[in-house]
């Protein structure tokens, strides 16, 4: 297989994108396509929301969130699991009035429906019972070693759960070349978006695609190969 391509279980092949080949789409289907961050993240929230049904049994969720896209998708996925009355809980990076952007909106709706949010480190090696933790620190926005108390929530994150769901790519994996910078979330599922990252080749667990509504428009004007990996579902399994 091409390195830098995935597979569909039934063999169609997905071209993977770099961080910065990923920031280019985003830019050109905001810029000039017209798509708002927050209908993307709707989506990305609400497949995430999707995978965490299918793994959990009885457990209560825990949403572990950053402040950037990541944690916003994550605080999302917050909201889709409560409506759908799912004992969730969330636990921030930061005190919520150090959020900005599409994570303090986020985190805002939150606070109006009620949604425990706890931002101490300890709170979260605090939790009683058994929990499915939602890995939304981090994203392809990594920038060096991870530093704390991130680093901290990665390591009770891999220690103290049932099992880990990671939003586009596991915290503390460098989304080019998969590197480890410093420690990383070692997930049962991630759910990459749009298309799958180069750096996801080697990671733990399994790999879904899930659709966040970017028209195949925005690949071409990148020159980036693209055919519908998705049939008629919102998301696919990818194998490497
Ligand atoms: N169209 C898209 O691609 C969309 C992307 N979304 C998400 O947005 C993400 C990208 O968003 P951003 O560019 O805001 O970046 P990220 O959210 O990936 O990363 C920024 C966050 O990571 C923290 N961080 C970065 N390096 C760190 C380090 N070394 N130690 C500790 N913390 C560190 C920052 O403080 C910040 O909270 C994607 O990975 C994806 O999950 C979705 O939410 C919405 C749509
Ligand atoms: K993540």
């Amino acid at each position: 297989m091409n390195q830098n391509s995935f597979q569909t279980r039934t063999g169609r092949s997905v071209s993977a994108v770099t961080a910065e080949e990923m920031l280019a789409v985003d830019r050109v289907a905001v810029e000039d396509v017209g798509l708002a961050l927050l209908q993307m993240m709707e989506n990305a929230g609400r497949a995430l929301a999707r995978q965490v049904h299918d793994i959990r049994d009885e457990e209560r969720v825990v949403v572990v969130a950053g402040n950037g896209g990541n944690g916003g998708g994550g605080l999302a996925c917050a909201r889709h699991l409560a409506n759908r009355d799912v004992p969730v809980q969330v636990v921030l990076d930061r005190v919520p009035r150090e959020l900005t952007g599409a994570a303090a909106h986020q985190h805002r709706i939150l606070e109006a429906m009620s949604v425990p949010v706890i931002d101490a480190a300890d709170g979260l090696s605090r939790l009683d019972g058994p929990h499915v933790a939602v890995d939304a620190l981090i994203g392809y926005g990594l920038s060096g070693e991870v530093r704390s108390p991130a680093s901290r929530y990665v390591e009770t994150m891999n220690n103290r759960f049932e099992s880990v769901v990671s939003l586009d790519v596991p915290s503390g994996i460098d989304a080019t070349t998969g590197e480890i910078l410093g420690d990383a979330v070692r997930p049962d599922r991630t759910v990459t978006l749009a298309l799958p990252k180069t750096g996801l080749a080697s990671i733990d667990g399994r790999l879904l695609l899930a659709d966040i509504g970017i028209p195949k428009t925005v690949y071409h004007r990148l020159d980036i190969e693209y055919a519908n990996p998705f049939g008629e579902h919102d998301w696919v399994e990818l194998v490497r």
